[in-house]
């Protein structure tokens, strides 16, 4: 069995990477998270081991592969930490967000790899680092195991009405168009710990869970399995991100540029992405509207002019989909739950969706409960007798973790 497993989540804006014991208990040696990326800004890295915490700023960052990299330069030189170059017995747990029709995490041989590549050019944020990721991990330690664990794995589950686009079906059949939906290594982490702490099982506990981080999407569950959710083909649809659009007429990218069709400046021989999916993708979301990817400057009373914009959007986007799920679960809701990075630090903004949400029984949130910080993985912030309202913290790279030390 092996002895340890290093999670690797490769997000949109961050890299987050867990060093795990793999015992029982999956104890945590030291977790390295990398953010920022993506930006103007310098990138940050935060190191925590045990209650420890340190930060700095790494200017020589400048991509995932970079900051994997730094990950590992970190690991090797902490002499606390085992040497993982040298470990015979390592799993590494890669995130890949766009995992196709696969229903289970998979080990990564030559075989899953290039289905993988394939796959690149439908989430361009997301797979292409996280392939760039496991080149480097095979490298530096070629004695590892490479485990693929699927953000759309989780979303297999929705029916076939909910997947299907109203396209021609053989064409659809034959390229794979349909919604397939991620964020789920995160859903299933919430899940678990929401059902725990509802003292309620998993097959029994039904929620609608957004959750809002660089990329953002809603998720309905019902009884455990997820029924909807707000990103399909590919990360793209549904709630707009730091630097997606979202939803939008999709023969807008039309008339927003003639050349839409070409390839963009930014592909390379592997990887084609037309300039459609470069303005949608990159060039959009709250960082084109208020020139900043930080919504910490934005999830405040304090935003005026395009940042308050930007936040009346967003919330406008969510509670549209809440109202649209609280209806596909027949009002049947154990918990609303904020998670990501968003949902997890912005009290506004889970103030004002919860007040727009009133109808449903929810209903405005007080300073005190709202304003709590943290303990522990999930906060319960529900006030008065309404619905149940919760913060969950996501611990995708446990998931993670989890699934490699019963599958592999
Ligand atoms: N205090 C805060 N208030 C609001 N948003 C925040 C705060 N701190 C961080 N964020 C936002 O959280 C997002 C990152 O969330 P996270 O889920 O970690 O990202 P990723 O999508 O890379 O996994 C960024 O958009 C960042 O601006
Ligand atoms: C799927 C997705 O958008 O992931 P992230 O939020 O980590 O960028
Ligand atoms: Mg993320």
């Amino acid at each position: 069995m092996a002895q340890l497993i290093l999670a690797v989540n490769a997000g949109s804006s961050s890299l987050k990477c867990t060093l795990f014991q793999n015992n029982d208990s999956l104890d945590r040696i030291v977790s390295i998270e990398i953010s920022g990326l993506n930006s103007s800004d310098p990138a940050s890295v935060e190191i925590r081991k045990g209650s420890e915490k340190e930060e700095k700023e790494d200017k020589n960052i400048k991509n995932h592969d970079d900051a994997f990299r730094r990950v590992l330069q970190l690991l090797e030189k902490d002499e606390s930490v085992p040497g993982i170059q040298h470990a015979e017995k390592i799993i590494a747990a890669h995130r890949i967000v766009h995992g196709g029709d696969f229903e289970h995490d998979v080990e990564i041989n030559d075989e899953t790899y290039h289905y993988l590549e394939k796959l690149e050019e439908l989430a361009p944020l997301h797979n292409a680092s996280a392939l760039a990721i496991i080149q480097s991990c095979s490298r530096e330690l070629p004695k590892a195991k490479n485990v693929a664990c699927f953000d759309s794995v989780f979303h297999q589950t929705m029916p076939e009405a909910v997947k299907t686009y109203m396209i021609d079906p053989e064409h659809a059949k034959e390229k794979g168009l349909r919604k397939y939906g991620f964020h789920g290594i995160s859903y299933k982490s919430i899940l678990r710990s929401v059902s725990h702490h509802l003292q309620k099982p998993e097959e029994e506990t039904s929620l609608i869970v957004l959750h809002l981080g660089s990329g953002a999407s809603v998720c309905a569950i019902q009884n455990g399995k997820s029924i909807e959710t707000s990103m399909g083909l590919t990360p793209l649809s549904g709630l707009p991100g730091s630097s997606r659009s979202g939803d939008v007429d999709p023969t807008l990218v039309f008339h927003f540029t003639s050349d839409a069709g070409q390839l963009s400046s930014k592909s390379t021989k592997e990887l084609h992405i037309t300039n459609a999916e470069e303005i949608l993708n990159k060039k959009s979301g709250w960082a084109a509207l208020t020139g900043t990817s930080d919504f910490s400057k934005i999830g405040v009373p304090s935003a005026t002019g395009a940042n308050r914009l930007a936040f009346d959007i967003f919330v406008d986007r969510i509670v549209g989909f809440i109202g649209n799920y609280y209806v596909k679960l027949s009002g049947k809701v154990d918990a609303i739950v904020f998670a990501g990075g968003i949902g997890e630090r912005s009290a506004y903004l889970r103030q004002q969706v919860c007040q727009r949400c009133e109808c449903l029984g929810l209903g405005a949130l007080g300073n005190k409960e709202n304003e709590k910080k943290m303990e522990g993985a999930v906060l319960d912030i529900t006030e008065k007798e309404t619905n149940k309202i919760l913060v969950c913290h996501t611990d995708e790279e446990a998931e993670m973790a989890r699934s490699c030390r019963e599958n592999f």
